[in-house]
């Protein structure tokens, strides 16, 4: 990792740090101490090893990290201080810290930024999953206004941030830094850090009416998980133990809700949500759905874009669902170590969109029983599962009329486009319960919802920062 002088007991030894893999994904960071013959000798070698390593561009030399101290066990700031700091120290990373006081304050902060991130090479976010989602928020909504893209849009195409997100995990379940490192262990993730690895990640953006409300890089939750996280909401206080509580609760209550999902199956991708693969680095699903995403789409018009980019054919489920969820990775965390949809990809450009229809309690609670074994959790006559690159979701009571089941594809993407869906019932009509959505751990306060995936990929060119920076 870093050469340093050491002063005792020998003085012409020199220390190399050095990062070895444990069990469960668990990176350790190691010494080895090098004895040389004199002085001159020790000199050159460490003169050598600090060379070679300045020439590794692609890890971070300046850091902004944003600490919560409000999430999970309120334990933020001690990890980042006791576990992390002194490891970016020993690797020569500088970092401005900024301890959030109130939420959205990072957010607020990145999308006020303007040429001031220039000097960061990347972004450290020290909390939980709305944490991370936060700063998600900041930097994509501060790089979509730079390029003057309209996120109101639900087929605007991102543009890719130019900084990367480090996640130091600190919040309650930690799902975003589990599933992509598969641990959710600090030190390990101040390594990764530190040698410069980084993943692309997708990122479903999530509209009402043609207006922009989120991105979700986890759990888009409706029904069960959207109940589950606004009666947790209320019991922060409990730290990580307000899931268990709220989760019982929820299931005791048994509630279902009605209505219509309609969704792009994402049929040229290779992976299906129940081949079994797990998305590993250098996923190959990943890169063939992105290389092919743009092949297809290099020489189509915005236009064609949308509607080729979304895939052929609408599909609609209509029904009583206990629990509709979209998965646009794993969702896997120490609670569910394989994940919501262990099959799903980090970086395919889809998600797994799981329907779970009103059936008994024992049939739900086995299902969810499944989310912490080695047991399919799709495999009840009550659940399916699609790999979809969009989809919409409409309540019963504003629910899109049967007519639009004749429509061409086409004219289903322009209503969709110009979110032509009313709803068909009158104040009169009977208004059936509604849940709200969980996205990444936060509620968002709406039933009907669009939504679509895209794959979110760093852009930084750091030899080019290289030279920028000796300018
Ligand atoms: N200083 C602060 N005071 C209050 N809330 C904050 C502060 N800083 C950030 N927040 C908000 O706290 C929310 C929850 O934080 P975080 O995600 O870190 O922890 P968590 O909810 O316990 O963990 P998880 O999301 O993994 O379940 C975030 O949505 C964030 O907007
Ligand atoms: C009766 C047995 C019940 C076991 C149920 C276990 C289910 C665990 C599933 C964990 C959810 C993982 C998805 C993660 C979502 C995150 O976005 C969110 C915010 O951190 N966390 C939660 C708990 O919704
Ligand atoms: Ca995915």
């Amino acid at each position: 990792m870093v050469a340093k002088q050491h002063t005792k007991p020998d003085p012409h030894a020199f220390t190399v740090c050095y990062v070895r893999r444990s069990a469960h994904h668990r990176w350790l960071c190691c010494d080895i101490t090098f004895s040389c013959p004199n002085q001159g000798l020790r000199q050159q070698w460490i003169q050598a090893i600090s060379e070679n390593l300045a020439l590794l561009s692609h890890r971070p030399r300046c850091l902004l990290v944003y600490i919560n101290p409000h999430g999970g066990r309120h334990l933020a700031k001690w990890i980042y201080d006791r576990k992390v700091a002194p490891l970016f120290c020993r690797a020569g990373i500088s970092t401005d810290v900024i301890i959030t006081e109130r939420a959205n304050h990072a957010r607020d902060h990145l999308r006020a930024q303007h040429g001031d991130l220039k000097k960061y090479d990347g972004v450290v976010c020290v909390g939980g999953d709305g944490m991370v989602n936060e700063i998600l928020h900041g930097l994509v909504s501060r790089t979509q206004t730079d390029h003057r893209v309209d996120q109101n849009q639900p087929d605007a195409h991102l543009v890719p941030c130019s900084l990367r997100i480090g996640i130091i995990p600190a919040g309650s379940t930690d799902c975003i830094c589990y599933t992509t490192m598969g641990t959710n262990d600090p030190v390990t993730s101040a390594l990764h850090i530190i040698v410069g690895d980084s993943q692309p990640m997708d990122v479903c953006s999530v509209h009402n009416n043609n207006t922009f409300l989120k991105y979700s890089v986890s759990l888009l939750g409706y029904g069960f998980y959207g109940d589950v996280l606004t009666d947790s909401e209320k019991k922060r206080w409990m730290g990580p133990l307000r899931y268990d509580l709220a989760g019982v609760k929820t299931f005791l209550s048994h509630n279902y809700y009605e209505g219509s999902i309609w969704f792009v199956p994402a049929q040229e991708t290779q992976g299906q949500p129940r081949d079994q693969e797990q998305c590993l680095a250098g996923c190959h699903v990943c890169q063939q759905g992105s290389y092919s995403e743009k092949k297809k789409l290099k020489h189509l018009s915005e236009d064609e874009k949308f509607i080729k980019g979304s895939g052929s054919e609408w599909c609609v489920v209509r029904g009583k669902f206990l629990a509709v969820n979209a998965a646009t990775v794993s969702c896997a965390c120490p609670r569910s170590p394989r994940g919501l949809s262990p099959s799903a990809h980090l970086a395919d450009g889809t998600a797994d969109l799981i329907l779970v229809r009103k059936c008994s309690r024992f049939g739900f609670f086995r299902h969810l029983l499944r989310h912490t074994n080695a047991d399919d959790q799709f495999d009840h006559p009550f659940v399916e599962v699609h790999r979809v690159r969009r989809f919409l979701f409409q309540p019963k009571n504003q629910e899109v009329s049967d007519s639009t089941e004749d429509l061409s594809d086409s004219e289903m993407e322009k209503r969709v486009k110009t979110n032509a869906f009313r709803p068909i019932c009158h104040a009169s009509d009977d208004i059936t319960a509604q849940s709200n959505w969980t996205c990444d751990g936060e509620i968002l306060p709406h039933a009907a919802i669009q939504a679509a995936v895209s794959v979110m990929n760093s852009t930084t060119n750091a030899r080019q920062k290289e030279r920028q920076r000796e300018k």
